[in-house]
C-alpha cells in the first residue's frame, strides 16, 4: 500500500492556513468536531449553486437527481462500515439522535419493569439521557460497568452485571473524554450469550478506524458525519434488518407513511419509516463527499498516521512536570485528557488560545466519567490524520508557556 502523504494531504484542508491571536492555528479539538476538506465544501456548494431540490417524491429530473445523490450516501456508508443492506442505514441528524431513536422506538416497545440496560460510566450523556428517559417511562433499570483507574472497562464486573434481566447494553466505542477504545466484540458477544441487544455510540470511533459492524455483531451502530470530515446536522443509525423491521417510528409526518387516513395510517418501509420530513439533503449529500475524501485515504492509513500522532501527543505531555493523564489506557484513539493540580482547564484552555491553540475544556458532556476521576474538568487535546507532530510540539510548549503564569 502506498505510503500517504500526510503533509499534502494537510493542505487539502484551508481552514488550518489561518492565523488566530497571531499564531498559526492548531487545531485540536477534532473529537468535538472534525475540520472539513475543500472536496466536501466544493460539494456542498456545487449541490447549493446548481442541483438543489426536493428529493424522494419529485417526478421532476432536478428532484431525481438529489435524490440520487443523497441515496448514494446511503450505500456509501453501508459500505463504509460493512452493514449487509443499505436498508439498515437510518439517516438521523447525528448520533444523539440516533442514540434518542434506537432508545424510544427498539428501548420503548421491547423494556418492562424491571428489565435492565447496562451502560458505562464512560458514556457520553447522549448515552445517558435517553435511556433513564425509557426507563424512567418503562420501569427499567439502569446498571453501570465501572472503569479502572487506566480509563478501561471492568470487564470482570461487566461479565457479572450481565444476567437474566439483561434486554439491552449500550456501550461507547471510543471514550471522549479518555480516549479509551473498548473491546466492543467482545462486549458485544457476551451480551449477545444472554440474549441481550448491543447498541454502541461509534461517535469517536468511525473518523478515525476502519468500522466492521457485522464483525462486531452489534445490533446498533450510531456516529455523526461533523465528526468525520462532513457537514454538522447529520448522522447515521445502524440497526440489523430484522430489528428495525420490527420497531415503530417515533417522529411522525411526511415520507414516513404508507397510507393516511383519520381512521388509520399506515408507515413506510424501513429505513424511510425513521426519516420524517424533508430531510437535510445537502448534508447528507456532503457525508458521501466525506466517505469518498477518507477512502481515497484509507482507515487502515489513517488510523496508523492517528496512533503515531497520540503516541507523539502522550510521551510529550508526560514529559510536563505536573501534568495528570486522566486515561492511561495504551489501546487509546486521538484524544489525550489531563489535569494540573494548581492550573484550571479553562484558565490552561484560555491561555493556550491566546497562543493559536485550540483545545476543548471541561466535563466534555460525560461527568460521570470526570466525578469517577475525581476532577471538575479535564483540558483534551484531539488528534486528526490532518495534525503534525508540530501542532502537537506547539500544545507543549503553550502548556509550559502557561505554566509560567502560574509558577
Ligand atoms: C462519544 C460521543 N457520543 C455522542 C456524541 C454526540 O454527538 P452529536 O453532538 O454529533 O450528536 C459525541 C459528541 N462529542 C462531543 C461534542 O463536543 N465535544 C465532544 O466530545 C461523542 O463524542
Amino acid at each position: 500500500i502506498p505510503k500517504v502523504d500526510f503533509d499534502r494531504i494537510r493542505k487539502d484542508f484551508t481552514v488550518l492556513d489561518q492565523q488566530v491571536n497571531g499564531h498559526p492555528l492548531v487545531y485540536l479539538d477534532n473529537a468535538a468536531s472534525s475540520q472539513m476538506p475543500v472536496s466536501v465544501a466544493d460539494r456542498l456548494d456545487a449541490y447549493h449553486r446548481n442541483e438543489h431540490a426536493n428529493v424522494h417524491r419529485g417526478i421532476h429530473t432536478l428532484s431525481q437527481k438529489a435524490t440520487d445523490a443523497f441515496e448514494m450516501t446511503r450505500r456509501k456508508v453501508q459500505q463504509f462500515i460493512g452493514a449487509s443492506s443499505s436498508d439498515e442505514i437510518v439517516f438521523t441528524t447525528g448520533t444523539t439522535d440516533s442514540l434518542n431513536l434506537a432508545a424510544n422506538s427498539y428501548g420503548m416497545e421491547n423494556l418492562q419493569k424491571g428489565d435492565e440496560i447496562i451502560l458505562s460510566e464512560m458514556e457520553h450523556h447522549a448515552n445517558i439521557v435517553p435511556w433513564q428517559m425509557v426507563a424512567q417511562k418503562t420501569g427499567a433499570v439502569i446498571r453501570v460497568i465501572p472503569v479502572l483507574d487506566n480509563g478501561e472497562l471492568d470487564m470482570q464486573a461487566y461479565k457479572e452485571l450481565l444476567g437474566p434481566r439483561t434486554k439491552i447494553v449500550s456501550v461507547i466505542h471510543v471514550s471522549n473524554a479518555l480516549g479509551t477504545v473498548n473491546p466492543v466484540k467482545e462486549i458485544t458477544a457476551l451480551a449477545h450469550e444472554h440474549h441481550a441487544v448491543v447498541v454502541i455510540d461509534g461517535a469517536q470511533s468511525v473518523p478515525h478506524q476502519p468500522v466492521d459492524v457485522q464483525d462486531i455483531d452489534c445490533d446498533f451502530f450510531t456516529f455523526s458525519s461533523h465528526k468525520m470530515c462532513g457537514p454538522t446536522g447529520f448522522g447515521i443509525l445502524y440497526g440489523k434488518k430484522h430489528l428495525l423491521d420490527k420497531m415503530p417510528p417515533y417522529r411522525g409526518g411526511g415520507d414516513m407513511i404508507d397510507k393516511v387516513s383519520f381512521e388509520e395510517t399506515t408507515y413506510n418501509v424501513v429505513p424511510f419509516r425513521f426519516e420524517a420530513g424533508t430531510p437535510p439533503i445537502a448534508a447528507g449529500i456532503g457525508l458521501g463527499a466525506a466517505i469518498d475524501y477518507l477512502n481515497e485515504i484509507g482507515m487502515e492509513q489513517i488510523a496508523n498516521r492517528e496512533y503515531e500522532l497520540v503516541d507523539y501527543a502522550v510521551s510529550r505531555l508526560r514529559e510536563i512536570e505536573g501534568l495528570q493523564m486522566i486515561g492511561e489506557s495504551s489501546n487509546r484513539a486521538s484524544v489525550c485528557s489531563f489535569v494540573f493540580d494548581d492550573i484550571h482547564a479553562s484558565d490552561l484552555g484560555t491561555i493556550l488560545d491566546k497562543r493559536g491553540i485550540a483545545v476543548r475544556t471541561g466535563h466534555h458532556c460525560a461527568q460521570p466519567i470526570l466525578r469517577r476521576f475525581n476532577v471538575p474538568a479535564t483540558t483534551r487535546a484531539s488528534v486528526s490524520f490532518y495534525n503534525t507532530t508540530e501542532d502537537i510540539d506547539r500544545l507543549v510548549d503553550g502548556i509550559h508557556y502557561a505554566k509560567s503564569f502560574f509558577e
